[in-house]
């Protein structure tokens, strides 16, 4: 018997992204998942792929799980609890206020359900960008109501932790603020950004680096489920996006008179609450620590990053984070490796000693 925690069967309704990956993730366990979409092409799809089964007459999950558009979750949801009456039925939704007030709107049997969010996802929908794995290591948020408590969820929880991921209990107005300011909004101000892309000069655009792939990664994401998302989240999202408009504006005030008094300290004072923002990012396993890097030049030839990888592991040293750059157009890559700062210098030196090119190394 594969090694898992949740015992109930699984109807999973949605078979797109994230229904996909929880059946394939649940699947390999040996769970067995009904996979259902309104769409029956990506059911079949999702089956397809080994995601689950088609549903079959007599069904009994002790276990639904809705992954479908925020604003169809609650009819979905409810329409589920109705149909099942002895299941416990969760939902993925970005937002979690909006489908429980709903709900409870519509008088839904609030006792056998608790809202779920993965904090983790890809900038395309689909099963076909479905993977077993999206799970590992994220944080899950269990998005707690007056009306059930967490332990009558344990089969929620269990499915959970079966994923790989790190389960977090919030109630839905602080999960709802949470997003607003470490999901939300970063989509908002990652899509404005590359936005202005779309007018820049072309020869501009050959110069772009890391940087500019790192503050625009999301902005790849479906218009049709972040319109849904937003419009959810409308009220949390514009309380993290004023302030964030006056900083923008004291910044435009000082750079339109860069040398009047107070200019340089403006800038330099947004700048550094920057920095202090971005250290309170946990790192790795939740952890606040940060960690030194060695950059290191990689041939752009096959099985040189591999061979990099297993000399660090050889060189005894636990790699924390893998970061890689590639310019267009050059051979080499450059491969960003994090570790704790007591091994930076040793690291270093095995590796130059075995023939690699360091091209740099910071706490
Ligand atoms: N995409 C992401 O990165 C993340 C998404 N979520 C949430 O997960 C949910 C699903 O998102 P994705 O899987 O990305 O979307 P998706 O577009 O890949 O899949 C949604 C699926 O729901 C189906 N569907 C739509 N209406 C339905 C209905 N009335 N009944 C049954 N099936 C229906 C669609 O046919 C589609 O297959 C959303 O609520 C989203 O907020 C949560 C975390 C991350
Ligand atoms: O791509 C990423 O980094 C994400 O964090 C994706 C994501 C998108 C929507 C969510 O509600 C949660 C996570």
């Amino acid at each position: 018997m594969t090694d898992r925690r949740l015992a109930e069967d699984v109807r999973i309704v949605g078979s797109g992204l994230l229904g996909t990956s929880i059946g394939l993730g649940l699947a390999a366990r040996g769970v067995d998942v009904v996979m259902d979409d309104v769409s029956p092409s990506a059911r079949r799809l999702a089956v397809d792929y080994g995601a689950g089964r088609e549903p079959a007459a007599g069904d009994a999950p002790g276990l639904i799980v809705v992954c479908v558009p925020p604003d169809v979750t609650a009819s979905i949801v409810a329409r589920e609890l109705a149909a099942y009456p002895d299941a416990l039925v969760t939902d993925v939704a970005s937002v979690k206020a909006a489908p429980l007030a709903e709900l409870r709107a519509m008088g839904a049997d609030l006792g056998r359900y608790l809202g779920t969010h993965p904090m983790a996802g890809r900038e395309r929908g689909g099963a076909i960008s479905a993977r077993a794995d999206l799970f590992v290591g994220r944080p899950w948020v269990l998005a707690g109501h007056d009306d059930i408590s967490y332990r009558r969820a344990g089969a929620i929880e269990d499915m959970i932790l079966d994923l790989g991921a790190v389960p977090i209990e919030l109630d839905v107005e602080r999960h709802d603020r949470s997003v607003a300011l470490v999901s939300h909004v970063p989509q908002v101000v990652s899509s404005l950004l590359a936005a202005r892309l779309s007018e820049g000069d072309g020869a501009a655009l050959q110069l772009a680096g890391q940087g500019l792939r790192d503050v625009t990664r999301v902005a790849g994401s479906d218009p049709a489920l972040w319109v849904q998302i937003l419009g959810a989240n409308a009220p949390a999202v514009v309380d993290v996006l004023r302030p964030l408009r006056d900083d923008l504006e004291r910044v435009i005030a000082a750079l339109d008179a860069p040398e009047a008094p107070g200019s340089r300290r403006a800038i330099a004072d947004a700048l550094a609450a920057g920095n202090t923002g971005v250290a309170r990012i946990p790192g790795k396993h939740g952890q606040d620590r940060r960690f030194s890097q060695i950059v290191v030049m990689v041939d752009d030839t096959p099985g040189e990053l591999a061979r990099l990888l297993t000399e660090i592991g050889e060189a005894g040293v636990n790699m924390e984070d893998l970061r890689l750059e590639h310019s267009p157009g050059a051979q080499i890559g450059l491969a960003e490796i994090s570790v704790v700062p007591e091994a930076e210098q040793r690291l270093v030196a095995e590796l130059e000693e075995r023939g690699w090119t360091i091209a740099g190394a910071f706490a």
